[in-house]
């Protein structure tokens, strides 16, 4: 199944009017990987989305699954099976037949499609409410019937827009697990276009990061989290604070950078920057401490703004007088053994192994696009 659920995006540009929904995207998803693709609202994930599922078709470029270019294939024939967001259930057909459906459209005979549609529901566990009709279910077992009406037609693809937005936030947390477990069992492809960070990097194999029609990171969880390409992912992703300074030399591989409040930074392992270069860099807000003393390197002082505890940790927000503000999420143990308040100057400091060189030029904050 592996090679036959691969997913080439390549050169694929999609124009509504002068929208420029999709920009010029190239993209490999693995056979049988499961991928998040995130980003704010507007910034094209739905109409990539739509392309593969073959709902749109693409101004330029091209789209290949299982190395088959299927560009302008019909959305019956390409392999793949789209789960919309409101489920799209028929309310006076029981679940069997809702499942089934599909099948009775191709002319499958009743009891075959019957016992298919039944052995879906096994899957999705709902065979006990399989006379049901969709109004005498929750929320969540609704989408589950829809799940089973997506892979009934044994896709090589599932594609699914914002499954889980609908659910409240324990369901939310429910049927994450058992997508994933779905997705391992069939062994198939999953693309899953979701608003929700947490969601992206609990499930995904690949998480996709995209901005104005572009992807602006494509990579495993934990390289989005710990190596983000830009501010923006940095900051869209959230956990890290985004600071900028001027390379002043190079030494060795270090890139020692001054900051614009006159404290020092050790990059390390920064490539390709040279003495004099503007950039910006990342530090992990878990991995600040807070020090009796202003550092004199790799650190900042502030005023605390704002302190919010999260149960095992705190948030303590610093303004800087950078223009953004910094963030250090602390042990709520070593915060609650010397709390600070608001108005309180503090030092933070980090170890320079944290300074994270962002290379990439976007520096948007991560906000919706309006046209
Ligand atoms: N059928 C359409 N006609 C005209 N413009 C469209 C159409 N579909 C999408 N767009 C525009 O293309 C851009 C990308 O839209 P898309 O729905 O792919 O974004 P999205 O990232 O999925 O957003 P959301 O998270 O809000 O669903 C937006 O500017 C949108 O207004």
């Amino acid at each position: 199944m592996t090679e036959q659920s691969r997913i080439d995006i390549r050169h694929v540009t999609k124009l509504y009017g002068r929208t420029k929904a999709v920009n010029n995207v190239d993209l490999t998803i693995a056979g049988g990987a499961y991928c998040c693709m995130i980003g704010p609202s507007g910034c094209g994930k739905t109409t990539l989305l739509r392309m593969i599922a073959g709902h749109e078709t693409p101004t330029s470029g091209a789209i290949l699954i299982g190395g088959t270019d299927v560009t302008t294939a019909r959305t019956g024939s390409r392999g793949t099976a789209l789960m919309f967001q409101n489920y799209a259930l028929f309310p006076h057909l029981s679940l069997t037949d809702n499942v089934a459906f599909s099948l009775r459209v191709k002319g499958v005979r009743a009891d075959d499609r019957r016992q298919a549609a039944r052995e879906m529901l096994d899957r999705v566990q709902l065979l006990h409410l399989a006379d049901r009709v969709p109004s005498e279910l929750s929320g969540g077992q609704q989408q589950r019937v829809a799940l089973a009406r997506a892979l009934i037609n044994k896709p090589k693809v599932l594609l699914l827009d914002e499954p889980l937005s609908a659910l409240d936030e324990f369901l939310r947390l429910k049927m994450r697990v058992e997508l994933k477990r779905l997705q391992n069992d069939l062994g198939i492809t999953f693309i899953h276009v979701t608003h929700t960070q947490p969601e992206a990097i609990a499930l995904a194999d690949q998480v996709v990061v995209m901005d104005h029609g572009l992807i602006e990171q494509a990579a495993s969880p934990r390289e989005i989290y710990n190596r983000p390409h830009s501010p923006y992912v940095a900051r869209f992703m959230g956990g890290q604070n985004v600071l900028a300074g001027r390379v002043d030399r190079i030494d060795g591989t270090t890139a020692v950078v001054a900051g614009r409040n006159g404290v020092s930074y050790d990059l390390p392992a920064a490539r390709d920057v040279e003495p004099g270069q503007d950039l910006r860099f990342s530090v992990r807000r878990d991995r600040i401490a807070i020090r009796p003393d202003a550092a004199a390197r790799n650190g900042l002082s502030g005023t605390v703004v704002n302190i919010e505890y999260q149960g095992t940790f705190v948030k303590v927000a610093l303004e800087t007088g950078l223009g953004e503000e910094f963030m250090i999420y602390m042990d709520d143990e070593d915060y609650f053994a010397h709390p600070h308040g608001v108005g309180d100057t503090v030092h933070a400091a980090w170890d320079a192994a944290m300074n994270h060189h962002l290379p990439g030029t976007n520096d948007s904050t991560g906000t919706p696009h309006e046209d």
